[in-house]
């Protein structure tokens, strides 16, 4: 029995539209209310979320057996990391902020066995071969991982066909907010600048053959960005629809008019 399919990967190569969530709470119970959803994938976002290993590993297993893929985010994308992270069954990975193609490469040699990269062996203790439960997880497992980075900064974008012509990266993901930081425009992801900037690295990702995502909670945008190609998006997080719908729901019994004021990134 080999390592599990890895569908989410399955849906880019065979260009499946993959639509997502971000899930930044910190919660395995609120990743397992989202499963159901209907999202293709839920980012667990380990940046910018209140998120260690346990919990990490909480929220993978909360999604283990749903049809909602788990993509995980660490802080930054580090081996050590990376290696805990597999074997708690992640198969799918968002790193951020990489800037060069030596990075990308780096990456792909943590997230892989021997002799095409630098995994350690120790799968046998994690869900990600069913508690050794899979005999042929380590021969199987490399093709079943699917590697993003994120491209958000000026180095980053000056480095797009470095970075996406690296083997064994699947694909390009922008970070809109941050992008617009480096580019001066704190606070504006929807500036057009950075729209100029999204569709360049679009349009380089696709002329390497790798999956272009990025993520907004402006459906508006989604639109654009969807029209612009995006294989794979994320159309809002979960701290956004717990605040929103909890303050229309007072709104609503209150029979006020009008919505909360929200800060420029997200
Ligand atoms: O820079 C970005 O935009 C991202 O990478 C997404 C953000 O980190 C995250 O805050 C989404 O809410």
């Amino acid at each position: 029995m080999a390592a599990p399919k890895n569908t989410f990967k399955a849906a880019l190569r065979e260009g499946r539209f993959q639509l997502g969530l971000w899930a930044a709470l910190g919660s395995a119970y609120a990743a397992e209310i989202l499963s159901g959803s209907g999202y293709d994938w839920l980012l667990i976002d380990g940046e910018h979320g209140p998120n260690d290993m346990p919990l990490i590993s909480a929220q993978i297993g909360a999604l283990h057996r749903s049809p909602t893929h788990a993509m995980v985010r660490p802080p930054m994308g580090e081996a050590w990391i990376l290696k805990q992270l597999l074997d708690q069954g992640a198969q799918t990975f968002l790193i951020p902020m990489v800037e060069s193609a030596k990075e990308a490469e780096a990456l792909v040699r943590a997230v892989r066995y021997p002799p095409h990269g630098i995994r350690g062996v120790g799968a046998g203790l994690g869900r990600a071969s069913d508690f050794n439960r899979t005999p042929d997880y380590l021969t199987t497992a490399n093709d079943e991982i699917c590697l993003i980075v994120q491209v958000e900064s000026r180095a980053g974008l000056a480095a797009i066909d470095e970075i996406a012509a690296v083997e064994g990266v699947d694909g390009i993901f922008i970070g809109p907010s941050d992008l617009a930081a480096d580019m001066g425009l704190l606070g504006n992801p929807g500036a057009p600048e950075v729209l100029a900037a999204i569709t360049h690295i679009f349009a380089r990702t696709k002329a390497h053959g790798k999956a272009r995502g990025i993520m907004t909670v402006s459906l508006p945008q989604a639109a654009v960005y969807r029209d612009l190609g995006a294989d794979f998006m994320a159309i809002g997080t979960d701290v956004n629809c717990l605040v929103s719908a909890a303050e229309a729901l007072r709104r609503s019994f209150l029979g006020e008019e009008g919505s909360e004021k929200r800060g420029g990134g997200y």
